[in-house]
């Protein structure tokens, strides 16, 4: 079952400079249970495909075309047609995001053990309630067991001599479980981190934080974007083990994003190569690695150090995507470039099964361009 499909998904930037044609009709399914990677050079549109599958693309940009639905039990939402409001419920609770940089995505004044508390409040509030009302005692007891819209509950709350009453053991349960999260992301001592500020943890540490908060509301699909960038390289492959344990035993989904085709091999079960914008190739990380097919697939596999074979890096780079080139986005840089790539765009074609690719030396189907 497809947890997400995108369809034709066009996302444009609107600057000083131009248009940024970011994203250009991307075709993309997400498979309950895998994890997808997305590889490509900085620049590609990794980043804002993926804000553009949970409808959340920064402005100045905007998804101008396309389709985006998200499954879940048998309901189809449309994400690009939901209101702003309904999709919020969903992010974070269903689609959670970790991005690069862990300090940015904690507050520096609020120790980490109560932001993964916040983040557990905001979507799991009833089960803690729930949790809270199992262990407590006389008047918490009491006060716990009725129903959020009871007379008493509503004065309790509202009293500050008595709120305590509601809270502390909700805030208690909620503690524990915090602890518990950060013990699952192999954190030592989490009593003593969950008091601990941002700057006093190692960059590590803070990525654990900020994954323990993604997972704290068991997102069905959590979207990793190169959340490994600004870890050296020990510390990057406990992450990674942390990630696919986590994915493992919480059953979620992931898209993992990196430029790192190495990182690629370690986690994916399958992969989406971008290029300018564009899908150029999917399929199982096997068969990739195995058979690249599309040009630009082979030379990100070339430019991967091996012992005994020299580094081939792609000549030139990424285009500016306000005037990409016409035709194969790719073409310039591409040793097998015929005359077609120049003038038409190649379609992302099944070309065996479960294999896509957007090339015109398997097939020769084009799109036209906008
Ligand atoms: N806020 C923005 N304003 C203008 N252009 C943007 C903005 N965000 C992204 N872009 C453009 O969209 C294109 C795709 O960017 P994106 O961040 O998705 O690339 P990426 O593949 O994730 O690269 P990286 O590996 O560096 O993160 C780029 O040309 C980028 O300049
Ligand atoms: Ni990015």
């Amino acid at each position: 079952m497809n947890v997400i499909e995108a369809r034709d998904l066009y996302v444009r930037f609107y600057t000083y400079e131009g248009v940024v044609k970011a994203v250009d009709g991307v075709d993309l399914d997400v498979v309950s249970g895998e994890t997808l990677g997305i590889v490509g050079e900085t620049g590609s549109g990794k980043s804002v495909t993926t804000y553009a599958l949970m409808n959340m693309v920064p402005p100045p940009g905007k998804i101008t075309r396309g389709r985006v639905i998200y499954r879940k039990k048998g309901v189809e939402y449309v994400l690009t047609e939901m209101p702003e409001n309904e999709i919020r419920k969903l992010r974070g609770s269903e689609l959670a995001r970790i991005f690069q940089d862990p300090a940015a995505a904690l507050n520096p004044v609020y120790k980490v053990g109560e932001q993964v508390a916040e983040a557990i409040l905001i979507h799991r509030l009833d089960e803690m309630k729930k949790r809270a009302l199992e262990s407590a005692k006389g008047f918490s007891r009491n006060i716990l067991s009725r129903s959020e819209d009871d007379w008493l509950v509503k004065f309790v709350k509202r009293m500050p001599l008595l709120r305590r009453f509601y809270w502390d053991p909700i805030k208690e349960e909620t503690r524990k479980e915090v602890v518990r999260l950060l013990s699952l992301m192999g954190i030592p001592d989490p009593e003593r981190v969950y008091s601990m500020y941002p700057h006093e943890l190692s960059g590590g540490m803070q990525q654990r934080i900020v994954i323990a908060m993604a997972l704290s509301c068991n997102p069905q699909v959590l979207i990793a974007d190169e959340p490994t960038t600004n870890l050296d390289v020990t510390v990057e492959a406990q992450i990674l083990e942390l990630i696919k344990d986590l994915k493992e035993k919480f059953g979620t989904t992931l898209i993992y994003i990196t430029h790192d085709m190495g990182v690629i091999a370690e986690v994916s079960d399958r992969v989406a190569v971008m290029y300018a914008g564009n899908i150029v190739e999917i399929g199982d990380v096997y068969s990739i690695f195995k058979e690249p097919m599309h040009p630009y697939t082979k030379g990100l596999l070339e430019s991967i150090p091996m012992p005994g074979r020299p580094i081939k890096d792609i000549p030139g780079s990424v285009p500016n995507l306000v005037n990409p080139p016409q035709g194969c986005r790719f073409h310039p840089r591409c040793e097998r470039a015929m005359s077609i790539c120049s003038t038409r765009k190649p379609k992302l074609v099944q070309v065996r099964p479960g294999r896509w690719v957007a090339c015109f030396l398997y097939h020769s189907e084009g799109v036209e361009e906008e």
